[in-house]
């Protein structure tokens, strides 16, 4: 039996046609992906096409690593030479040998989210814009959209004629991307926008590319951009071996440029284009696959499909309504514990949200229940203060040119380098029309600069000598000089703020991220390299968190959930005004995004799907009482199971008692609490043995939930359960080796 055999006949179709344009429409689950990897698989093992000219791109590097995964296992050798990537990282691999035909150089930088904004910040200054009017998100966003059009600043400007504030943009625009390019630096964006140009304006380059990649392949299609069209149809346009894949129902990145016209157009720029529709899902049961149907199905703008599955109907899908939303991340905890206590494991489960901010409870919560969870697209541990320091100093080292980076740590540890040496060193740069560094580096022609020469000209010197060292030892060398020489972990300690422990240990990780990076170079029989690892590490996005080995739930927005599965999964928050968000009621086209999102969040589910929602939530600091979803009303009640006693709990919750309420109720429970203490003493010698240095009625303090006071210690079965009644967070319970309590 080959491989082939497991797939259906349409799946099949799809796989054996690899000469000429293939556009595969269908709906979630129904195997697309599958049939991406298999595709290569054949390409490679049947029409003897040599991997080197297969180029499959994916929508991130978790999606890439997952099909380089199942690639390996469907073939026997020469998969490693296929290149499976996202569109960023593959034009991050061609800038880097080519853009220097465009007037920047090989080693430049990429500037994430937080860099364009320091930088919008010195422009809006510099430019004289009001921020109040054009705030610096705003202006950074309309870039971002001109750049996915394609549009550049002279193009902008001629757009903008006769339009005052579109005039404005124009002129931070210009002024945006002299700065970009007199850093030697791009952003994300940039990436795909070079790399077109490129290939526009240099034949040779786009030649050599379109002989290399002979057979293209694209999943998730429905959210590409139209700069991500023009680049695959440049690279496409010599054989025509281009097979896209996609789902019209599952775009959810109109507001990122994705344009949804790519569908129609590909039959336009490739006209002959085969299409072949597969209906048949595999991933969920019958329950779950009618309820993302009925959803769906109120889009107007769609083409209808039919999907099905002989998966059997399944579980019907739970309903729950919590009284808050605190309640609904308790009842979420305390059934996927019932979960693994029947056998599941933690990953089996994933707790899928519209935004962020939702995540805060479940963690808080999942934090004292002793669930293992990994939050993808929370807080991004490259985005945290020292690692993006000790990232400034080697992007300082390995190009001077990346002005941002050499402002970050001019003056970090504190040098004495104050804000008005550092603007008198911009303008003198600016007057000269030279970087940042190279103004440093001649502190004699600064104005005015003074005695705060010296100071600089020690910093240029410490740069320059790790710059001589660089050359000669590895990155993780490098680093602990760094450390050393600027004494940055002292200074840390010294500041004696709280966070001091955990960020060591963020740099101890760090060192560890380099250690890893360079012992994989070397496997890969590469010279580890400086600019190398700065560009791997502007490129993880937040989803490649995600590690597979480990058992953990996973909580993450729906957007990041694209493409993936999970045997259980929790649609949290299911609220109008939530989701569908509040800035989207309005408008039929954004509510039609909103609900092919949520036809994303049921599809991820393969077993069993649980839909919730809670009657008050606090949003941005007030409470909201928003009505149950749209969404939820549109799924069949016969499809649903509710539970009625939970109306019970609904009337026996009381909102969490104000601060005032809970300090008068502590002073009247006070002879409760001095009994208790008493009572505990006893206690106190069995959990000292145990290592817990505090007892009931003890102070304790707990990183997440301030102060609170000891109320009981049981033991569980793996560890001691401690009920603590905290000043502000309320009355928690948790384990004692997880839960870290300081006694006071
Ligand atoms: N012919 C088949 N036989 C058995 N299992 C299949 C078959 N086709 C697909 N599957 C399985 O169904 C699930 C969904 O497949 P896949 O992820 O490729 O779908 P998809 O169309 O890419 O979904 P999405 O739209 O969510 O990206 C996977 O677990 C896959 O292995
Ligand atoms: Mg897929």
């Amino acid at each position: 039996m080959s491989i082939y055999d497991t797939l259906n006949e349409q799946q099949r179709e799809a796989v054996f046609h690899t000469e000429g344009p293939l556009l595969i429409l269908a709906g979630a689950g129904s195997g697309k992906t599958r049939v991406l990897t298999h595709r290569i698989a054949y390409l490679m093992e049947e029409k003897g096409v040599n991997p080197w000219n297969i180029f499959a791109i994916t929508f991130t590097n978790k999606a890439a690593g997952e099909m380089r995964e199942r690639v390996d296992k469907l073939v026997s050798f020469g998969s490693e030479s296929v290149w499976v990537s996202t569109f960023h990282s593959a034009c991050v691999r061609i800038l880097r040998r080519h853009i220097d035909r465009l007037g920047y150089e090989n080693n430049f930088t990429i500037y994430d989210g937080d860099d364009q904004k320091t930088l919008m910040k010195a422009i809006c200054k510099k430019l004289n814009i009001d921020t109040k009017a054009y705030k610096e998100t705003a202006l950074l966003s309309a870039i971002s959209s001109a750049k996915d059009q394609m549009l550049t600043p002279d193009a902008y400007e001629e757009q903008a004629e006769g339009n005052y504030g579109k005039k404005n943009i124009a002129r931070v625009y210009r002024e945006y991307e002299s700065q970009l390019r007199g850093s030697n630096a791009l952003d994300f964006d940039d990436l795909l926008l070079k790399t077109v140009q490129l290939f526009e304006t240099q034949p040779d380059v786009l030649e050599y590319y379109q002989e290399r990649f002979r057979y293209i392949m694209v999943d998730e299609y429905q959210d590409t951009n139209t700069v991500q069209f023009r680049f695959i149809s440049l690279l496409a346009a010599r054989y025509q071996n281009l097979c896209v894949v996609g789902d019209d129902d599952q775009s959810i990145y109109k507001f990122r440029g994705a344009n949804i016209r790519n569908i129609l157009n590909f039959e336009e720029e490739f006209q002959d284009a085969r299409v072949i529709k597969l209906e048949q899902n595999y991933r969920s049961t019958g329950n779950i696959l009618d309820a993302a149907n009925a959803v769906i199905r109120n889009n107007r703008g769609r083409k209808d499909k039919t999907l099905w599955t002989d998966n059997g109907e399944g579980e019907r899908i739970l309903y729950r309504q919590f009284y808050n939303a605190y309640e609904e991340a308790e009842f979420i905890a305390e059934d996927i514990q019932s979960q693994v206590r029947q056998g599941m494991l933690y990953q089996d489960s994933a707790v899928l949200y519209r935004t962020n901010a939702q995540s805060r409870l479940f963690e808080e919560k999942f934090v004292a229940s002793n669930i293992p969870y990994k939050i993808v697209g929370g807080i991004n541990f490259y985005a945290r203060r020292e690692i993006k320091d000790l990232l400034a100093y080697l992007k300082t080292i390995d190009n001077g040119r990346d002005d941002l980076a050499v402002r970050r740590i001019i003056n970090v540890p504190k040098r004495g380098i104050g804000l008005t040496t550092i603007n008198r060193v911009q303008e003198s740069a600016d007057a000269r029309g030279i970087g940042f560094y190279g103004a440093l580096q001649g502190t004699d022609l600064i104005p005015n600069i003074g005695r705060a020469a010296a100071k600089l000209d020690s910093f240029v010197a410490l740069i320059e000598y790790f710059k001589s060292r660089a050359d000669q030892e590895s990155i993780s060398e490098l680093m602990e000089e760094i450390l050393e020489m600027t004494a940055y972990i002292e200074t840390l300690e010294a500041e004696d703020e709280e966070g001091a422990e955990a960020r060591i240990q963020n740099i101890d990780e760090l060192l560890s991220k380099i250690v890893s990076y360079e012992e994989a170079c070397e496997e890969a029989g590469e010279k580890p390299g400086l600019s190398g690892f700065l560009e791997e590490v502007a490129l993880v996005a937040d989803i490649d968190s995600l590690d597979e080995n480990q058992d953990y739930v996973v909580l993450m927005t729906l957007h990041s959930a694209k493409g993936l599965e999970f045997p259980h999964v929790y649609l949290a928050g299911l609220e109008d005004g939530l989701f569908p968000s509040s800035m989207s009621t309005d408008n039929p086209e954004d509510l039609e995004e909103e609900r092919r999102l949520c036809y994303v969040g049921i599809t991820r589910a393969q077993k069993r799907l649980t839909v919730s929602c809670a009657s008050q939530r606090m949003i941005r600091g007030e409470i909201r009482f928003n009505p149950v979803s749209r969404f939820l009303k549109e799924i069949p009640s016969e499809l649903v199971e509710t539970e009625k006693k939970l109306f019970e709990k609904e009337q026996r919750s009381a909102p969490a008692p104000s601060a005032k309420e809970q300090a008068r109720r502590a002073f009247h429970q006070q002879p409760f609490q001095s009994s208790s203490i008493a009572k505990g003493a006893k206690q106190f010698a069995v959990t000292k043995e145990k290592g817990l240095d505090y007892t009931v009625g003890d102070r304790v303090s707990h990183v997440k939930f301030g102060q609170g006071t000891v109320k009981v210690i049981t033991e569980g079965g793996r560890d001691y359960e401690v009920t603590v009644e905290f000043d502000t967070a309320g009355v928690r319970k948790m384990f004692a080796g997880f839960a870290k309590l300081k006694k006071l």
